[in-house]
């Protein structure tokens, strides 16, 4: 399981779904997940986009029925994050990026641990802020609404993994592409089908578990869902960082050509395939180890 959810959290207008719409553009395997909300819809807005939109009677059917991970009353309506879908996208290995308050950020991160990276997004002043909602076009009691929560959101700061300052919004953007990277190791992971027997010298035969890889052979026959072995590339190095069993038995089911995802630190575009030429010694489930160990290799 190494999927990984971004939280983008801070005041109504700061500018977190112009970041996060322009890191979709550029990453088109970001993930979104939209949430349900009783608010209703604005212009240019439909049904799943941003969100869910449903009577406060069915809201309230929903949490009986254990729908959300977490919900909150903000700005005077309900919003809630899908239990079900986050689960999915963790267990896909998906990288999810969604903007959600404060205190639902908090209960994201009670429940995904170290998966959930908490992104806390400021503008250059209150002065600014005050300007983008009005330039935004929200009615002056929208506004004075949302500007009453701002000390309380400010107050649940120190609870963020990360600060990023919303000025010139290029400089923000780039300053969430360096967290998902510090953080995930990744930016978007990139499907690429590649021979197994390219991985095969790679694979040390010290390293070799003939446990694990027969288990995952009869996996492969059995025709189950297994998650793609994952070949991280930086600094013009290829590593497969986790997956080396799986490979072999994919080879060892008879099967040649198997799927990876290709994800990539410090050379997003353009790697080749066939630098694949190191292993590192053990699987990882923590990344910041993962990383630790690359620095020391590269
Ligand atoms: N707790 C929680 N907050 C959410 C969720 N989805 C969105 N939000 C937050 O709800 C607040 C209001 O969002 P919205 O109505 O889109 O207006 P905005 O303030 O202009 O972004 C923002 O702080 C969002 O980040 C959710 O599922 N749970
Ligand atoms: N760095 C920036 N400089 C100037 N305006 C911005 C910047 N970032 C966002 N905006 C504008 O501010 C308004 C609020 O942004 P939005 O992304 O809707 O905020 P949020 O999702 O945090 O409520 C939008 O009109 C957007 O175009």
């Amino acid at each position: 399981m190494n999927g990984k959810i971004i939280v983008l959290s801070g005041f109504s207008g700061v500018g977190k779904n112009t970041i996060i719409n322009s890191l979709r553009g550029s990453y088109p395997s970001l993930v979104y997940i939209p949430s349900m909300t009783t608010r209703d819809m604005r212009e240019g807005e439909s049904e799943g986009f941003p969100y869910f939109f449903v009577s406060k009677e069915e809201f309230k059917e929903r949490i009986e029925k254990n729908y959300f991970i977490e919900y909150e009353g903000i700005h005077g309506n309900w919003y809630g994050t899908p239990k079900d879908k986050y689960y999915e996208a963790i267990q896909q290995n998906l990288l999810v990026i969604k903007d959600i308050d404060v205190n639902g950020a908090i209960s994201m991160k009670e429940e995904f641990g170290k998966s959930t990276i908490l992104v806390y997004v400021e503008p250059p002043s209150i002065e600014e802020l005050k300007q983008r909602l009005i330039d935004r076009g929200d009615d002056m009691d929208d506004i004075i609404r949302r500007l009453k929560r701002v000390d309380f959101e400010a107050s649940k700061k120190p609870f963020f993994d990360e600060t990023v300052v919303n000025d010139q919004l290029e400089n923000a953007i780039r300053q969430c592409e360096e967290v998902i990277v510090k953080y995930v190791g990744r930016l978007a992971p990139s499907k690429h089908v590649v021979n197994v027997n390219k991985l095969l010298p790679t694979v040390g035969v010290r390293m070799l578990n003939l446990d694990k890889v027969n288990a995952i052979k009869e996996a492969v026959l059995n025709n189950d869902d297994l998650p793609l072995p994952i070949i991280y590339k930086q600094n013009g190095q290829a590593y497969i960082i986790d997956g080396h069993h799986r490979g072999l038995g994919y080879y060892a089911a008879g099967i040649e050509d198997i799927e990876v995802d290709m994800i990539s630190g410090d050379n997003l575009k353009g790697y080749n395939i066939d630098d694949i030429h190191s292993l590192t010694k053990k699987d990882y489930d923590d990344w910041e180890e993962l990383l630790k160990d690359l620095k020391v290799k590269s």
